[in-house]
């Protein structure tokens, strides 16, 4: 039997993030990260708006715009990929094949004059030229992402469908390719509080069945738990704290860790205020 294959699936040393600005020094949005995930683990980068969890997210399929984004890294290696030397090419094929994205905004994937089908369709003939029933591998996906009567959704429009529903069908265009890793930026952040859940469980199911990993990318502590192995806590460009989810969240030592954890309501717990993030603190710590 082949020796299990444990290899890391991402290896960041030293990742840093410049965005160039007309006639104006660069702002650096990520200020020299390093971050390492196993085949098979999930890791969910955690900080609140603008501390660079997107871009360091997109910087893995090298998304960002270039000139204009200026990335550096000791390590960047994604799926054993070198990804600061690849050719556009190679990182096209590795894109949606190894690594794939799900996004807050439906929009920001459906393309609104396209059916559901045609959609999944294209991501299929790109990377799985394998696939001979298309109609049915793409019902089963959508079958597997929760979508009840698949085959009657197969022609629909993205409009014709509920947010939650939308939500589902980019998590199976996403996953139809197999991805070994899939990026999961803020999935859940635009939909109500029970079909946040349902999305969340879902991906954690999926993972588990599908054997892939997740990053998961959020500025909300209480989804974490059930679905992340790891933890980074991200602030102003910097991972302030990481480690596993348990340890973290019931022993966290840096301030900003501690101040997100504080800011989750708990259920039960009469709150007679709403907490704020001591910055003064946080910034002392860092
Ligand atoms: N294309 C760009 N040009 C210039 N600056 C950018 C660009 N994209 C992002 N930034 C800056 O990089 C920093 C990090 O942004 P990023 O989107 O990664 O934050 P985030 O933690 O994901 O926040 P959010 O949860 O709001 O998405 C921010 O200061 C942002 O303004």
């Amino acid at each position: 039997m082949p020796a299990p294959d444990s290899t890391p699936l991402l290896e960041i040393e030293d990742l840093k993030i410049a965005f160039q600005r007309y006639r104006q020094e660069p702002v650096l949005a990520v200020k020299g990260i390093d971050l390492q995930l196993l085949r098979g683990e999930s890791l969910a980068i955690v900080g609140e708006s603008g501390s660079g969890k997107s871009v360091t997210a997109l910087s893995l399929a090298r998304l960002l715009p270039e000139p204009q984004t200026k990335i550096t890294a000791k390590t960047l290696r994604v799926n054993g990929h070198d990804v600061l030397n690849m050719n556009e090419r190679a990182l096209r094929r590795m894109r949606g094949k190894e690594i794939a994205y799900v996004f807050q905004e439906p929009s920001s994937s459906l393309n609104p004059v396209l059916t559901i089908r045609t959609q999944m369709a294209e991501a299929l003939r790109l990377h799985r030229p394998d696939v001979t029933n298309l109609d049915e591998e793409i019902i089963q996906w959508l079958y597997k992402v929760g979508i009840v009567e698949p085959e009657k959704r197969l022609r629909a429009y993205p409009h014709e469908l509920s947010g939650g529903m939308q939500q589902r069908v980019m998590i199976a265009m996403a996953l139809c390719c197999q991805p070994q890793l899939l990026i999961a930026d803020e999935p859940t952040t635009a939909l109500d509080v029970t079909i946040q859940k349902q999305i969340i469980d879902l991906l954690a199911d999926l993972r588990t069945s599908l054997g892939m990993s997740i990053v998961l990318i959020t500025h909300n502590f209480a989804i974490i738990r059930n679905i992340a192995d790891k933890v980074a806590v991200m602030f102003r460009g910097q991972i302030v704290e990481s480690g596993s989810t348990e340890e973290v969240l019931a022993n966290p030592q840096h301030p900003y860790t501690k101040a997100l954890i504080a800011c989750v309501p708990k259920l039960g717990v009469q709150q007679d205020k709403l907490q704020t993030i001591d910055y003064a603190a946080v910034e002392a710590a860092l």
